[in-house]
């Protein structure tokens, strides 16, 4: 499979880790006014840097640098540009992405202060923002993977609430619970959300919607812009692959991009303060997850934030979690397979934390041995002995997903459709198989041993489709959020200007690939420049 490619297919697929990415070369940097509501931010809030290129892209709506930059150097540009500013008169839409991920140790455990291990994969979210003339005083939702459309209008919002001196919080903030009194006074506004949807669908719309609302309503003022947001994925929803982290980032550093508040990104931001936006993002990410799915350990927006790979602890909530970074994250050959089988992270998380009301010693035994298992795996991948080709490394590394995955099953978050890829796999002899994610249904992944013949792969992929599962193809240790301003990509080197991306064209693209094709990270044909990421791997 080609490491270029993050395309869902039907039969299985292995993963791939992403090569390091490296650095472009430097860019000067200057502040980018954005449309930015009064009092929305502290005074002590950073300006918002942004390299040249983004600045330079940034007339389309608001600053008229155009003589500065050789995107102005023919007539039919400055066409073209012109009739971006006549359509876009607040801010150019701009559009923020975010990796999924899979936890290849620790899942459930990691609730309760125990160390995991997860990585970014290419199956990412995006969500375009669209500014509205001034005189709308309204903020859309469309989210249509889950067939969802909201507006709001803004001057109804409950903004003296979240803005009361006891309540507001600033993008510095940690927080670490929702505030019961803030959750009640948005109630109102999410009950008119998918109203007449049955029950289940309008509890998914909701929660979605909720994300976004809490973090709108923290961060902003009465003053906000009216503005479109628009999201699709092409991460499965709730299959384990953290897509409820990923939008919460996107929706998390949109509206921190908004208020000004984050720096960056550009290629030559010192190392530290681009950790600093991506902690930002990664605070405000976590309030989203709290809205969808109650009790998050926070490990899925950690890596949908930062992308690559890490090891992360969270033992006090009060307290930002310990993340180390594994920069040298082996490239496993893993398959990665769906059961199609429908889950909520909340539910499975919610019947670890019963157990362990009902049986204290015994959960907190397994939670423990996971965590030994997780500790394990760390010290045998960043081993510098460890070779993902050999079979001896594999072994010692498969038989400790074998463990993982039997103590998932004692804590009852399994399903039989896991097991059943489990008992394929195994029959097949081709490797070791755990489920990743809150499990449930969700995803499995299987660690593949190195001398697999085509004939056994291709058998259990036909056993596998025969039988309804998915899988999916894509690399590990992807990027991490990042920020296409404004939104448009370049298609061809004359292409001076590319095509702008707006919502029409964002909600036609054609299922995943359509996306992946209009405005993937990847493309194609490998990164796209245009597409900028905080970097914190230095
Ligand atoms: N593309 C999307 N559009 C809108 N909401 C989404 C999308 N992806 C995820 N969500 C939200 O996240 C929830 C799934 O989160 P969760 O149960 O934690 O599963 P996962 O393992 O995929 O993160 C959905 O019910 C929905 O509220
Ligand atoms: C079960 C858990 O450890 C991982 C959940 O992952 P996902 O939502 O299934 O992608 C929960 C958490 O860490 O918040």
């Amino acid at each position: 499979m080609s490491s270029g490619s993050s395309k869902k297919s039907t039969g299985s697929a292995s993963i791939q880790l992403k090569k390091p990415h490296s650095r472009s070369s430097s860019s000067s940097t200057t502040s980018v006014p954005i449309s930015t509501p009064p009092g929305s931010s502290p005074s002590t809030s950073p300006p918002l840097r942004m390299s040249r290129l983004d600045t330079g892209v940034a007339i389309n709506g608001i600053s008229a640098d155009m003589e500065n930059t050789d995107l102005a150097s023919t007539a039919d540009a400055r066409k073209k540009a012109l009739q971006r500013k006549q359509s876009t008169p607040m801010m150019p839409p701009f559009l923020v992405s975010a990796p999924g991920k899979v936890i290849a140790f620790g899942e459930h455990a990691v609730v309760h202060g125990k160390a995991a291990i997860a990585a970014a994969i290419s199956l990412r979210s995006y969500l375009l923002v669209t500014a509205l003339s001034k005189s709308k005083r309204t903020v859309s939702l469309r989210f249509p993977d889950i067939n969802m459309s909201h507006t709001w209008n803004l001057d109804e919002l409950p903004w003296s609430i979240f803005s009361q001196p006891s309540k507001k919080k600033y993008y510095y903030d940690l927080v670490t619970s929702l505030d019961p009194e803030l959750v009640a006074a948005m109630k109102p506004h999410l009950a008119d959300v998918s109203s007449h949807a049955p029950e289940d669908i309008r509890k998914v719309h909701q929660s979605s919607a909720s994300a976004f609302l809490y973090i709108l309503l923290s961060l902003g003022s009465q003053s906000f812009p009216g503005c479109l947001y628009t999201l699709r994925s092409t991460l499965p929803i709730s299959a384990g692959l953290g897509s409820s982290a990923s939008i919460s980032v996107c929706i998390a550093a949109a509206l921190l991009l908004q208020i000004r508040t984050l720096s960056g990104p550009h290629p030559d931001q010192p190392s530290e303060e681009a950790r600093l936006q991506v902690e930002r993002i990664n605070r405000w990410a976590f309030v989203g997850e709290m809205c969808i799915h109650g009790n998050p350990s926070g490990v899925d927006n950690t890596i949908a934030t930062q992308g690559k790979a890490a090891m992360f602890i969270r033992k006090d909530y009060s307290r930002p979690p310990s993340v180390k970074p594994l920069w040298n994250f082996p490239e496993l050959p893993l398959l990665l397979v769906n059961t199609k089988q429908s889950r909520s992270t909340a539910t499975e998380v919610a019947k670890v934390a019963t157990l362990r009301k009902t049986h204290p010693q015994i959960t907190d035994s397994i939670l423990h041995a996971i965590d030994k298992i997780t500790e394990e795996a760390a010290e045998l991948i960043t081993n510098e002995d460890f070779d993902k080709d050999e079979m001896s490394s594999l072994e010692a590394l498969g038989k400790l997903m074998t463990l993982n995955h039997g103590l998932l099953v004692a804590l009852g978050v399994s399903h039989p459709r896991l097991e059943r890829i489990r008992e394929l796999v195994d029959h097949e002899g081709i490797g070791w198989t755990k489920l990743t994610g809150a499990g449930g249904g969700g995803c499995a992944i299987t660690l593949l041993k190195p001398d697999v013949s085509k004939e056994r792969m291709q058998r259990l992929e036909a056993t596998l489709e025969e039988e309804g599962f998915g899988k999916f193809e894509t690399t590990l240790g992807c990027d991490g959020v990042g920020v296409l301003w404004p939104a448009v990509l370049k298609n061809g080197v004359d292409d001076d200007y590319g095509d702008e991306i707006d919502q029409e064209k964002f909600l036609n693209a054609d299922g995943i690939e359509g996306v992946e094709q209009l405005v993937g990270v990847r493309g194609y044909t490998g990164e796209r420049d245009a597409w900028k990421f905080w970097r914190v791997d230095s």
